[in-house]
């Protein structure tokens, strides 16, 4: 059994998804101690319990300490990851529902199905565009394609939005098994050609959706850069607002996000996403900071190495390669001064040394 510290680095809800992800792959029984010790609410919050039964149905593990609030968890896979059709609801981990994010259920679940025999298609319930997270747009916009250079086939559907704190949001996701991956290389992005964004509301006012928009393209036109941002009202189950940039290089894709609240005003929602972005587009790396953590899994898995410049190293990316290492997946070398990310599979390192 693979026995692993929460507290660890980050020490938040990435230490355990990683784990169940890798424990579904490799069919290693795992315990998880000190649960998001790093948080000021520790151990197993709505969005993480849905991830531990969602790793759990795949796998048909045995599983220890499955509740709200456990700092404790025991994982027993009992078979091979198994594709299908499945269906998680984040609200239902909690009484009184939860907006807790869908996409970080989905990325727990997505390269064990990616991996398995034969297609899953899984439809997933709770918040889509919540904050400290992956938007849903970002999974789809930014994940999705960076994985799919590595040879994760997947798409993913936006049903209904899901904001903070009623949540209520719906995505239906559907990953191409039997997959090979392979390492990626990403050093240098190329010239920016646009900045593509959508500035959404559900249930509020026309007017806020085309400030956010506008305020948007002014700034990034300021800057010299192309921006086509499209205003969005929909209809939703409760009120809320955000807007999505998406940066597109000749060689990458980058994502940044601002969600609104009460208070807020539009055009300031929409300056803190620019801000994000400019401050990305000053730097030279192809990978953004999120992305540098989120596609470390799949490298680590690969069938050759992988070598990226990230424009930020963060905690997430340095717990992220430290649970790899847990499981002896990969040599992961991170170079805090040029800012890059050689990751070495064990597999590709084998073949390396008998050819
Ligand atoms: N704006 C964002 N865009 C894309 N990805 C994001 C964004 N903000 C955070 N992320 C990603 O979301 C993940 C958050 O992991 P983290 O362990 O902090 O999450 P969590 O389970 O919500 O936990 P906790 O409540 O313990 O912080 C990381 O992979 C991080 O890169």
């Amino acid at each position: 059994m693979i026995i692993i510290d929460g507290s660890y680095g980050e020490g938040g809800g990435q230490v355990l998804r990683t784990s169940l992800s890798l424990a579904a792959i490799t069919g290693e029984a795992i315990r998880i101690e000190n649960i998001r010790a790093g948080r000021p609410k520790p151990g197993l919050a709505a969005q993480h319990l849905t991830s531990v039964r969602a790793a759990a149905a795949i796998c048909q593990a045995q599983v220890r300490g499955d509740k709200l609030g456990s700092t404790m968890l025991e994982f027993i896979p009992s078979s091979p990851t198994l594709a299908g059709q499945y269906s998680f609801d984040v609200s239902a981990a909690r009484e009184g529902g939860s907006a807790g994010t869908v996409t970080l259920v989905l990325q727990t679940i997505l390269l064990p199905l990616a991996l398995a025999k034969g297609d899953s298609e899984v439809t997933l319930r709770g918040g889509t565009h919540v904050a400290h997270s992956p938007t849903l747009s970002y999974i789809e916009q930014v994940y999705l394609p960076a994985i799919a250079l590595m040879g994760i086939a997947a798409r993913v559907k936006l049903i209904a939005w899901g904001w903070y704190p009623q949540g209520g949001g719906q995505a239906h996701l559907r990953v191409s098994g039997d997959s090979t991956l392979c390492g990626i290389t990403l050093l240098e992005r190329g010239s920016l050609r646009l900045v593509q964004g959508l500035a959404v509301v559900t249930e509020l006012p026309a007017h806020i959706p085309n400030r956010m928009a506008l305020r948007a393209d002014n700034i990034l036109r300021e800057n010299q850069l192309r921006a086509n941002i499209k205003p969005l009202r929909e209809r939703g189950v409760a009120p809320g607002a955000g807007i999505f940039l998406l940066a597109e290089y000749k060689n990458s894709l980058a994502g940044f996000s601002a969600l609104g609240r009460v208070g807020l005003p539009a055009e300031k929602v929409a300056e803190i996403a620019c801000e994000e972005l400019l401050n990305f587009h000053e730097k030279v790396a192809p990978v953004d900071v999120h992305l540098a953590d989120q596609i470390l899994l799949p490298a680590a898995l690969a069938s050759s190495s992988s070598q990226y410049r990230v424009a930020q190293i963060s905690n997430h990316l340095t717990t992220n390669a430290w649970v790899i290492h847990q499981f002896g997946l990969a040599e992961i070398e991170i170079d805090q001064t040029n800012q890059i990310v050689t990751v070495t599979p064990a597999s590709a390192k084998t073949r390396e040394n008998s050819t």
